[in-house]
């Protein structure tokens, strides 16, 4: 059996007197997706986000690629970071509305000291051509894009940093139904392509089993089905 790419143990995630998590644990294997079903205000976006290690777990264990990240402090979870990149609902919110398409793209690679002036910008167009963008798109900002040609060019800046996980909040709940399923066509594709584990975050049960390989359900910040035995 291949090693997982992510593994959840007991994951609780707590705001002040509030627990959203309580004792949440999955895992999900590489090229997988796993998709977490419930409704608004199960836990499924805290949970998502401690994942991510955005919001620190209060209890469990996130492993990814055999790394604990809840015991890491931030200097050593900052070069593992890119690995895992979010693609939240909001595809406005996700851009900075000042920059252009292509410098959100090329943002990820400055960051990680693996842009080339010479090579750079033909691997943001090679990047915007991959999910689907004109690379002339590059030179618009984010409000002069629709929400799916908005959510594409996020999905190229997650590209960018060569995860193996994307955590999908939601991300096509925001869209026109006429522009979710190219959205989610492309994410099978990438997926396809790149062997990319998915967390796809989800209220829609029939969207869910549509797209997921396998469908864990939750309520009131506890899993109800699909839960790892112990
Ligand atoms: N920043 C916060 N501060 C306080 N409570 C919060 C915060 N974020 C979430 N919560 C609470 O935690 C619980 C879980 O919220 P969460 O957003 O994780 O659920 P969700 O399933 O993603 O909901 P939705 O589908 O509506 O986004 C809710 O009771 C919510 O009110």
């Amino acid at each position: 059996m291949t090693d997982p790419l992510l593994d959840v143990r007991d994951l609780v995630v707590r705001y002040g007197q509030v627990t959203a998590v309580d004792g949440v644990s999955f895992s999900l294997a590489p090229g997988e997706t796993l998709a977490l079903n419930g409704p608004s205000g199960c836990g499924k976006s805290s949970t998502a986000l401690a994942v991510l290690q955005l919001r620190r777990p209060a209890g469990g264990e996130v492993h990814f690629e055999g790394r604990e990240l809840t015991s890491l402090p931030e200097h050593e979870l900052r070069p593992l970071r890119p690995r895992m990149q979010p693609v939240f609902q909001d595809p406005y919110g996700s851009l900075s509305p000042r920059h252009r398409i292509r410098d959100a793209v090329a943002e990820p690679l400055k960051v990680q000291g693996r842009w080339r002036p010479t090579a750079g910008p033909a691997r943001v167009a090679e990047l915007l051509d991959r999910v689907g963008l004109d690379p002339a798109y590059g030179d618009r900002r984010p409000h002069e894009l629709s929400g799916g040609q908005c959510q594409r060019a996020g999905i190229a800046r997650a590209l960018a940093c060569e995860p193996r996980l994307l955590v999908l909040d939601e991300p096509v709940s925001s869209l026109d139904p006429s522009v979710r399923a190219g959205v989610l066509n492309l994410l099978a594709d990438l997926q396809d392509d790149l062997g990319l584990g998915y967390l796809f975050i989800c209220h829609d049960r029939a969207l869910v089993r549509h797209f997921a390989d396998r469908v864990i359900e939750m309520r009131e910040g506890r899993l109800t089905s699909g839960q790892r035995p112990r």
